[in-house]
């Protein structure tokens, strides 16, 4: 059996089915053009039927994307596909998918059917969509629960009337891998004709098994997987794309092969956040903040001697920059000598322990230890005084009828300079005061408002990502006023910068 596994990506479709993540045309061609850009095989671009907003983005993503197959979804329903059909007029390659429910719960309280009624209907749609577009692809909804006999039945079915690919959801993420591996098993050693499709896993991740489940789909044959970038998609999420492709690249002895150009992972990952609004857990495999920084003592002392002792993936292949180690009073003696000496400094024996405690001390008061922390314990001159910049003051004028702007004061070493600017809305405004009183170039990668409760009163959380000369500094800050935790999480990432 061929190796290479197919990337189906529905963000723009199942992904895009999350609260709050719809996007417009010109942002769905945005993430279109990337994802053509990181190598998928297939767009999912829609649901045509379900508004003309949609059904003009499947025509538009057609227009402006050439390589990717473009692929549209509907029910197994003729006006769902004649719509689907004329959507898809444009692409270069185009692919219908549709299909019906096929589990107990699906045919009798879903579609109030009968089994043998509904291997009609997905026979009759595949017959239909086949008078529109060569590629078909059938899906099996709700497969995961479905019968695997009355499942083959179908899949044997819909092969013959024409469908080129045959998905085989795990709609409500109820499936254990073993259980779904061996549903892809039965349906290789059950079907006659399943040599004339592409068997396709789409997996939902609510038990948290997603990625397991479509590796073990993959394992037991089948060679494309239906992804989403940061897993987004409806209820829990889709099996994510990172996690899939990167579990395949790392583990050789598999030797699967996609098409996916890695380094392009944390590209899309950060434009699908941005534009669907949807800020990535820190802590989420390959794309999370946190995937690539190393925080206590003994992993940072392992990773210092080599990196693969506590990595498994070089971050460079996502596109990540570098690993990061972040200095925390759970730290230990290697990574402050580590930083001290990338800062110029060597310290060794009970000089390196007295600056330790020092450290710890410091570390204890606070979350992170920052640059200009350490050269003030190393005894510089310049950083003897107090921390160096801080919030002075700061106001805001905003509201639905006037121009968001923003007074800040800063206080860099004991000297207050202030500046007045606006922006889009109060954050921003106050923003753009900060960068041109800080005169340094600096691009917010990332920018993360939380409330911690769900009160009004709440204290709101900010996490700042911000880049200067290649390098990543973070920043933090909690207030009950969010703009002022904005800035101060901004201050806070440029006060790190050396
Ligand atoms: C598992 C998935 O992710 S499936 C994709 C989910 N995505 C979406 O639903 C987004 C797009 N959906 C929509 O815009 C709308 O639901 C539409 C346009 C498809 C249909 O809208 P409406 O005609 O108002 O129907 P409504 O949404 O209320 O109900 C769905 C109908 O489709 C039927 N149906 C559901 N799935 C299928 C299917 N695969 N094939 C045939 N009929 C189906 C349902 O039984 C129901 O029919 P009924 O009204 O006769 O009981
Ligand atoms: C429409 C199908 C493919 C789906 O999203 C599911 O079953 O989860
Ligand atoms: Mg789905």
């Amino acid at each position: 059996m061929d190796n290479k596994v197919h990337i189906f990506d529905t963000t723009l479709r199942d992904g895009e089915q999350v609260p709050g993540c719809q996007l417009n045309t010109i942002e769905k061609i945005e993430v279109a053009r990337q994802l053509e850009k990181l190598g998928v095989d297939v767009i999912e671009a829609g649901f045509p039927i379900s508004s003309p907003g949609d059904f003009n983005s499947v025509v538009e993503i057609s227009k402006a994307v050439q390589n990717p197959t473009i692929c549209a979804l509907t029910r197994a329903v003729k006006k769902d596909i004649e719509v689907a059909a004329d959507a898809l007029k444009f692409a270069k390659r185009g692919r219908i998918h549709t299909g019906i429910g096929t589990s107990p719960y699906h045919i009798k309280y879903k579609l109030n059917s009968n089994e043998d009624e509904i291997v009609q209907r997905a026979v009759e749609a595949v017959k239909y969509a086949k008078r529109f577009v060569e590629d078909v692809e059938f899906y099996a909804e709700d497969a995961g629960r479905s019968d695997n006999e009355y499942l083959a039945r179908v899949v044997e079915a819909v092969i013959a009337a024409g469908a080129t690919v045959i998905n085989i959801p795990d709609t409500t993420g109820y499936c254990l891998p073993k259980e779904y591996g061996e549903k892809i098993a039965y349906l290789v050693n059950n079907v006659p004709n399943v040599d004339k499709a592409i068997l396709s896993t789409h997996c939902h991740n609510d038990l948290g098994m997603a990625t397991a489940n479509t590796l073990a789909g993959v394992t037991n044959g089948a060679r494309q997987v239906e992804v989403t970038i940061n897993g987004l998609g409806e209820r829990a999420g889709n099996t994510s794309l990172e996690e899939v492709v990167m579990a395949m690249k790392s583990h050789h002895d598999l030797d699967y092969q996609t098409g996916i150009d890695t380094t392009q992972i944390m590209k899309t990952s950060k434009l699908v956040s941005t534009l669907m609004r949807m800020p990535v857990q820190a802590n989420k495999a390959i794309v999370g903040r946190n995937a690539f920084a190393h925080s206590s003592g003994i992993h940072q002392d392992g990773v210092l001697k080599n990196r693969e002792n506590y990595e498994i993936i070089d971050p460079a292949d996502v596109g990540v920059k570098e690993s990061s180690i972040v200095l925390t009073a759970r730290s230990g003696r290697a990574a402050l000598k580590h930083r001290l000496h990338v800062l110029g400094y060597e310290f060794e024996g009970p000089e390196l322990d007295d600056i330790y405690n020092q450290f710890l001390d410091l570390a204890d008061k606070k979350k992170d230890v920052a640059d200009e922390d350490l050269e003030a314990l190393a005894g510089s001159e310049k950083e003897k005084q107090d921390r160096s910049i801080k919030l002075e003051s700061l106001q805001v004028i905003s509201g639905s009828s006037t121009i968001p702007t923003a007074t800040v004061a800063v206080n860099f070493n004991g000297d207050v300079f202030t500046e007045t600017a606006s922006g889009n809305g109060p954050i921003d405004a106050a923003f753009t005061a900060v960068k041109s009183l800080v005169k340094r170039k600096v691009h917010l990668e990332e920018f993360l408002i939380q409330a911690i409760t769900r009160g009004s009163d709440d204290l709101g959380k900010v996490h700042v990502q911000v880049e200067h000369k290649g390098h990543t500094y973070y920043g933090f800050s909690a207030n009950v006023d969010i703009i002022t935790a904005s800035v101060e999480a901004f201050l806070d990432s440029i006060s790190k910068i050396g």
